[in-house]
């Protein structure tokens, strides 16, 4: 079946449906990861967002029930240039179309999405519809992608009670993960490591946290603006205040700098994929890190005496981390879990569980 993706900027593509048919709008970014579509399906964090994929062949080693990063896709649509009919892989148990299908995820293939990525970081990110229709009004979807923006998603990808995750091994630490729109491997990372993990709504207060007996708190990732989070700002501030050792994780570390003063922005595109490096100021090396946001904290807010920027984008020297001056405190913009792309930052796992033992690793 014939599928259109119509762009905010006027920009007509046809291609072939995928997935569900159902019309949809929605903000679309682009990804330049090669894999782990899987998990980028799956990653909260692109709630009320449709991924252009800009790698061309997608779908080649199928989908399975291990790799998804949270219950079920969020992502609102999914383009691609070619989708793979049958996925290879000795773990594959479905392939991507009809996984899309059975989660009505609507997709479009036949799409050089290599020109569509130069497009949006051309002009920055917008907003897009998909439709099986026949027939439309341009003029009358426009205005719909005019109007269109993300709003209120992490009320809708957050747990509604909280859910308990033990320890891999020994326990040695307990932590309250502020599920924001948490990835399985953020938890996971921490398990692995002799924590259990206790996974919050997002709307928990602060005093709930802080009478729980948690030995730290992680802010994860999320969709949305983070700007809009007030009353979720409001409580990351108390537990700021509280001393209890604390890291933040892309929205978490945008939420956690705006509780303490500074202010974020939306970038023109975003960086989206698995090889954005970063120099770590502290180490004067750079990593390569994975990474998915659209928001960033805006260096020259950022007060001197309650923080300093630790990391630093090496392509557009945007704010990558920020290292608190209170103590055991701290905080990144790239994913140290990644899910997908490279691990080279977990360590930060192992500097954040230092930290809950009363020191730094480093
Ligand atoms: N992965 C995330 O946590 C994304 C944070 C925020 N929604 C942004 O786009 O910048």
């Amino acid at each position: 079946m014939k599928a259109t993706l119509i762009l905010e900027n006027g920009s007509v593509l046809s291609g072939t449906s995928i997935g569900s048919t159902e019309t949809r709008v929605c903000e679309l970014v682009f990804n330049t990861s090669m894999t782990g579509y899987q998990e980028i399906l799956t990653d909260p964090s692109y709630a009320g967002q449709g991924v252009v994929m800009s790698y061309p062949l997608i779908g080649n080693y199928g989908v399975n029930s291990e790799d998804n990063e949270s219950s079920h896709p969020w992502v609102e649509m999914l383009v691609v240039r070619h989708l793979s009919p049958r996925g290879s892989n000795f773990r594959r148990e479905m392939d991507l179309g009809d996984y899309m299908k059975e989660h009505d995820i609507p997709g479009i293939e036949g799409v050089d999405t290599r020109a569509l990525t130069k497009m949006l970081r051309s002009q920055g990110s917008m907003n897009a519809m998909l439709t099986c229709a026949q027939q439309f009004d341009v003029g009358q979807v426009l205005e719909r992608l005019h109007a269109y923006k993300v709003r209120d998603t992490i009320q809708k990808v957050t747990r509604s009670a909280p859910e308990e995750f033990p320890a891999i091994g020994e326990e040695r630490y307990h932590v309250a993960m502020m599920d924001y729109g948490v990835k399985q491997n953020m938890i996971d990372c921490l398990r692995r490591r002799g924590c259990s993990v206790t996974a919050l709504p997002a709307s928990t207060p602060a005093e709930t946290v802080l009478s729980g007996g948690y030995d730290g708190v992680l802010l994860s990732n999320g969709p949305g603006d983070p700007a809009e989070n007030t009353d979720m700002i409001r409580e990351i501030k108390k537990l700021y205040d509280s001393g209890l050792p604390l890291y933040g994780i892309c929205l978490g570390h945008q939420m956690l700098a705006l509780a303490t003063g500074a202010r974020t922005g939306k970038m023109d595109y975003g960086h989206r994929g698995g090889n954005h490096p970063v120099r770590d100021v502290e180490r004067g090396r750079v990593f390569i890190t994975s990474q998915n946001h659209g928001y960033m904290v805006l260096a020259d807010t950022v007060d001197p005496v309650v923080a300093q920027v630790s990391h630093i984008n090496a392509n557009d020297g945007t704010c990558e981390g920020l290292r608190y001056r209170r103590p055991n405190c701290f905080s990144t913009q790239f994913h140290p879990e990644a899910n997908p792309g490279p691990r080279d930052m977990e360590y930060l796992f192992d500097r954040f569980v230092a930290s809950m033992g009363g020191k730094t690793n480093e």
